[in-house]
């Protein structure tokens, strides 16, 4: 038989049998076959674009297999190669180079006025991973699949962004392929210019939107949030959807350390290893945990140390960075104290927090040591992606034989010790940014106060199970995700309400339970797929 070339006009016949194969189970085969993360990368955002709802429905009945592909810690391969495996537009790129008319750059994408969230990023700071400039439009693609995914926010209502202001990464200039623009990084004065054009035209263009900034350096993270947290609806990812998922997984942590331990929960010490915007937001977060249980402000700062690449951070210290003063320690006056074995044993920690992007940074000698400080020591290496974690789940697990009370940012599997099963926790703000999202977008919050953010951790750390306590979680399983972001978004109304910032007063006089069902009726599903769409 010869092969001629198809007429476009002839509708191609289909083998009978396609419609009897469950094409979901093709697919997967499909992923399962490719060799390495970033080509399952590939696969499922060209499946994303064929067939978006295979997509999503794919992606959550394999939660497990798909998030840490579209997520970290793969994402984070993907937008290290981003400008290498680039196939199609798949975000909003906005230029520094469209300075003056960003708002008619932001008319292009598809969506219009009924945009709910964008996920914002300049690349300067991907996950540990630096400054990858254009390369970062991933990071925005993925946390949005998991808006979608993980709260049931609608496909069509996300914006992802990455803000194209140059790179200061020379590699990156230098590579003939490189997507964005090449020129160096602008200095505060323009970026802070371009960002207030920016966020104005968001507002114009979209205007209902929240928005999500995610991976900017730590000063400019910390600077935006302040200046535009109070007349946009905007939140930051690593400041407080961190801080709040930390916050989180320590209340349930310190539970299980202050149990076995016979102590008060207000006496946890904790010390943070890494002072950038995700370490102080942590930080911050963790005032919380002591106020709530009744310390005041001055004595819960004095229950946490923050150590950075110059050791223990100390008052007395020259130069340091704004937003390392608040948590200067002002009782130590000793000569520096740079090695962190000799600062667990000035500080003797019950709970050691890593945020440092040093891969490795709690070796045996720091693990153990902190094993014969604390009956359950509770160390959360949340560093991502995985190549940057501070120490490897089956060390931990091992160095401390088993006692470890241990969450990581990015996934680790469960491991069997001494005949033994051990399940870690993943302390990633995805637990928290969809919920977030979710309840300030349905009670049209103007904007994300403390005690939205506060609350959104507060619902995250009760949400777990009797089975999953009993199993000595930290965090829910992964697999409830869409039931823990409507419990979620619920908390984050009501709190939204008590500040007043709703603007959905439809919700204020409904019970719990109704309210729950209206977010749960609220959460988009995939229209169930059977055949390929022809
Ligand atoms: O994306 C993640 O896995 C967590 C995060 O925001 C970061 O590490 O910057
Ligand atoms: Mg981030």
């Amino acid at each position: 038989m010869s092969l001629t070339a198809v007429n476009s006009t002839v509708t191609p016949r289909i083998p009978p049998y396609l419609f009897d194969t469950d094409h979901r189970q093709r697919c997967l085969i499909q992923l399962r076959s490719k060799a390495t993360g970033l080509e399952k990368y590939i696969y499922l955002s060209g499946l994303k674009e064929r067939d978006p709802h295979l997509f999503y429905e794919l992606t959550l009945n394999n939660l497990l297999e798909i998030v840490p592909i579209l997520y970290t810690p793969t994402v984070g391969d993907a937008c290290s190669n981003y400008s290498h495996i680039w196939r199609r537009p798949e975000g909003l790129y906005v230029s520094i180079e469209s300075k003056g008319h960003i708002r008619d750059v932001l008319r292009t994408w598809h969506v219009g006025p009924s945009a709910r969230i964008a996920v914002v990023t300049d690349g300067s700071r991907i996950l540990g991973l630096g400054d990858l400039g254009a390369n970062g439009l991933p990071i925005s693609i993925g946390k949005l699949d998991l808006y979608i995914a993980g709260a049931g926010i609608k496909p069509t209502t996300t914006v992802p962004i990455c803000l194209d202001l140059g790179t200061n990464t020379q590699k990156f200039l230098d590579d003939p392929l490189y997507l964005g623009v090449r020129c160096k990084r602008p200095g505060t004065e323009e970026m802070d210019a371009f960002m207030q054009e920016f966020m104005d035209a968001m507002k114009e263009v979209f205007p209902q939107l929240l928005v999500q900034f995610e991976d900017f350096s730590t000063d400019n993270a910390f600077r935006y949030l302040e200046m535009f947290r109070s007349k946009y609806r905007v939140f930051n990812d690593d400041i407080q959807g961190t801080g709040a998922v930390v916050l989180s997984g320590f209340i349930n942590a310190a539970k299980l350390g202050s149990q076995a331990a016979g102590t008060r929960l207000e006496d946890q010490r904790i010390l943070f290893f890494g002072a950038g915007s995700a370490g102080i937001g942590v930080a911050k977060q963790l005032i919380s945990f002591f106020t709530l249980l009744g310390l005041t402000e001055e004595e819960a700062k004095r229950r946490i140390y923050t150590v950075d690449s110059k050791g223990l951070i100390t008052a007395d210290r020259k130069g340091l960075q704004e937003h390392k003063i608040y948590f200067a320690r002002t009782d130590y006056s000793g000569p520096p104290l740079t090695k962190l074995t000799d600062i667990i044993n000035y500080v003797k920690p019950t709970a050691l927090l890593g945020l440092s992007t040093i891969r490795n940074a709690f070796s045996e000698d720091v693990v153990r040591l902190m094993a014969s400080l604390n009956k359950r020591p509770i160390i959360f290496p949340l560093s991502n992606p995985v190549s940057l974690c501070e120490v490897d789940y089956a060390d931990a697990v091992e160095w401390t034989n088993g006692s470890v009370v241990f969450a990581s940012g990015s996934p680790y599997k469960p491991i069997e010790f001494e005949g033994k099963k051990y399940e870690p926790g993943q302390g990633n703000n995805m637990y928290i940014f969809p919920g977030l999202g979710l309840g300030t977008i349905v009670s049209k919050a103007r904007h994300v106060t403390d005690s939205m953010v506060e609350q959104a951790s507060i619902a995250l750390s009760a949400s777990l199970t009797k089975e999953e306590k009993d199993a000595d979680l930290v965090y829910p399983r992964l697999i409830r995700i869409r039931d823990i972001s409507a419990q979620i978004a619920l908390a984050v109304v009501r709190a939204a309400q008590k500040d007043g910032v709703d603007e959905n007063a439809l919700f204020r006089n409904l019970s719990d339970d109704a309210l729950l069902e209206v977010i749960q009726s609220k959460q988009w599903q995939p229209p169930s797929h059977r055949s390929p769409r022809l």
